[in-house]
């Protein structure tokens, strides 16, 4: 028997923001109180946590990388301790981004992964195959073993797994609802007690089909989350379908 898990909404501002857009940041705050049967976060620029978490208490506010070392000389790296002390409660671990810009591997995500649960953080941990190896109908090897690796035994309600494809990121293409209820099926079935999120392109046009028929918990929403009128309509759709 599947467990019902709370609804999670996580918005990735990636980078992108800086102080005049606090009142983004307050809208989405408001609208998350009107919905508590939601989990909201918004996972931001390093330099506006301490200033969003003041300016909505209620909003949980997460980081989008940290090292796996608690400090040291790492010059331009932020680590778990600092995002907490910051102000964030969740991390980003392992986005597609970060595995393309930065060259991070499965070894190293755990690391961070450890790093980040052992400060007291919550981890939304991406996931996701390349276009290349959808093609190639590798996708569901792929994410198992970035589960696995990228995990290494970490489990339970601090952590959340972001299904998302490389190729749905950043454009208008989105996997068919059934596709994601697969992945999101694979995902249940190789970590015990997670949400699951879907992440790519989601808008406030495809993501009721997608949370109606996609099996997941909610989404890790990239663009639509800078506009807190789109990030409002996402919340609504999956409130009212909760
Ligand atoms: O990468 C993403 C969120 O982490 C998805 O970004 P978009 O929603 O802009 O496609």
């Amino acid at each position: 028997m599947t467990m019902a898990l709370r609804p999670l909404l996580v918005g990735n501002w990636k980078m992108h923001g800086d102080g005049r857009n606090l009142p983004i940041i307050a809208a989405i705050g408001e609208a998350a109180q009107r919905h508590p049967g939601v989990d909201v976060a918004l996972c931001l620029p390093a330099t506006l946590i301490d200033r969003a978490r003041d300016a909505c208490p209620g909003l949980t506010i997460g980081g989008q990388d940290c090292h796996a070392e608690p400090s040291g000389a790492h010059t331009g790296d932020i680590s778990a301790l600092m995002l907490r002390e910051a102000g964030a409660s969740l991390v980003l671990l392992g986005h597609s981004e970060r595995r393309r810009d930065h060259h991070e591997g499965d070894a190293l995500i755990a690391a961070k992964v450890r790093a980040a649960r052992a400060a007291g953080l919550d981890v939304v941990l991406c996931v996701g195959e390349t276009a290349e190896d959808h093609a190639a109908g590798r996708s569901a090897d792929v994410v198992r073993e970035q589960l696995t690796r990228s995990l290494a035994g970490a489990n339970g309600p601090g952590i959340a797994i972001a299904y998302e494809p490389v190729w749905a990121i950043g454009g208008d293409r989105t996997p068919e609802p059934t596709e994601v209820e697969m992945m999101a099926g694979l995902i249940r079935d190789t970590v015990s007690g997670v949400r699951i999120l879907y992440g790519g392109s989601v808008t406030p046009d495809n993501g009721a089909a997608l949370f109606e028929q996609g099996g997941i918990d909610g989404f890790l929403v990239g663009r639509q989350s800078l506009d807190a009128g789109a990030f409002k309509a996402i919340l609504t759709l999956m409130f009212r379908q909760h």
